[in-house]
């Protein structure tokens, strides 16, 4: 019965996905007032810069950094980009992998404009804004390829996409806890991607706290497994990993807009066993 259980709630959430709407979601996500360069107090500078941290504080090296659930978005790989040379970019949805290879091929074929994000990260590497043109070439060089991923499979990527070394650093965002139909297969996915990993490497992951559902397009309600940061620390710690650090930032009043319930955001830096 418990198999049952685990493979019916893993196909309902599947379902759900089938209406995801990736210009809908940058729109509701990555663009004001939730995406807001100017504003102090506003995520986007928060999470750019704890990803920036992370990859650039020293202990984050090797050839192969793999982001685990892409959807249609770049920036959680604008830092990353300058520490590897090889980028693996996944997703279940074949709409958001062309939405990425839209903006890899860059005939304007994708739905939001990166180049604030890529003007931020560029500051933050204390280079000027302007340099966003050798940024993006940059990131266009790296990434190796954009393929099919399921966070459910023990093996969550076909076996020719990764060394047989692994990957050496993993990143994911607001991943694990939107497909997981409850605490359980949230911290069995870690388990799963943390096979993708080879041992000593990191992964970077930024997730919804308090959330119990998301729009993924117009109508498209998708429930969430609602976290606090004791069961993200306790996932992390019995899927096999070392937590170096985890930040929070909860989310102003005016940046609750109605396209989802969340509360805060956390950002964890760990080590796999
Ligand atoms: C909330 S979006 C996160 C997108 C992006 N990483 C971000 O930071 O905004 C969740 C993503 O998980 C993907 N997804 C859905 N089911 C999945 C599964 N079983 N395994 C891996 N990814 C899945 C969806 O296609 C979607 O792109
Ligand atoms: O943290 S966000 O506000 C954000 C970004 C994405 C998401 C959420 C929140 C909450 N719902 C998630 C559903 F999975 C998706 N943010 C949006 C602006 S750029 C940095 C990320």
């Amino acid at each position: 019965m418990e198999e049952k259980g685990k493979i019916n709630g893993v196909a309902a959430m599947a379902a759900c996905y089938q209406g995801f709407d990736p210009a809908a979601y940058l729109q509701y996500n990555y663009t004001p007032p939730r995406a807001d360069f100017e504003r102090k107090d506003s995520i986007v500078p928060w999470k750019l810069a704890c990803l920036h941290r992370a990859f650039t504080e020293g202990d984050v090296n090797g050839e192969l950094l793999v982001d685990i659930g892409s959807g249609p978005t770049l920036y959680q790989v604008l830092s990353g980009c300058e520490v590897f040379n090889k980028v693996l970019l996944t997703d279940f949805l074949e709409v958001n992998r062309q939405e990425l290879r839209g903006w890899l091929q860059g005939e304007g074929g994708c739905n939001l404009d990166w180049t604030p994000y890529l003007q931020h990260v560029c500051k933050l590497e204390g280079r000027r804004p302007s340099a966003w043109p050798e940024k993006a070439a940059k990131l266009r060089e790296v990434i190796t390829d954009i393929v099919p991923v399921d966070v459910h499979c023990p093996q969550p990527l076909a076996l020719d996409a990764l060394p047989s070394a692994g990957a050496d650093c993993l990143v994911s965002c607001f991943c694990l806890e939107s497909v997981s139909p409850d605490l359980a297969a949230f911290t069995r996915a870690l388990g799963h991607i943390g096979r993708l990993l080879r041992p000593g490497g990191h992964l970077l992951l930024i997730g919804a706290l308090g959330e119990s559902y998301y729009f993924g397009g117009p109508g498209v309600k998708i429930p969430v497994v609602p976290l606090n940061e004791a069961q993200v620390c306790a996932s992390l710690q019995e899927s096999g990993y070392t937590l170096i650090r985890l930040e929070v930032y909860t989310l102003p009043q005016d940046m609750r807009v109605g396209v989802d319930d969340v509360t805060g955001v956390f950002f964890v830096k760990a080590r796999k066993e």
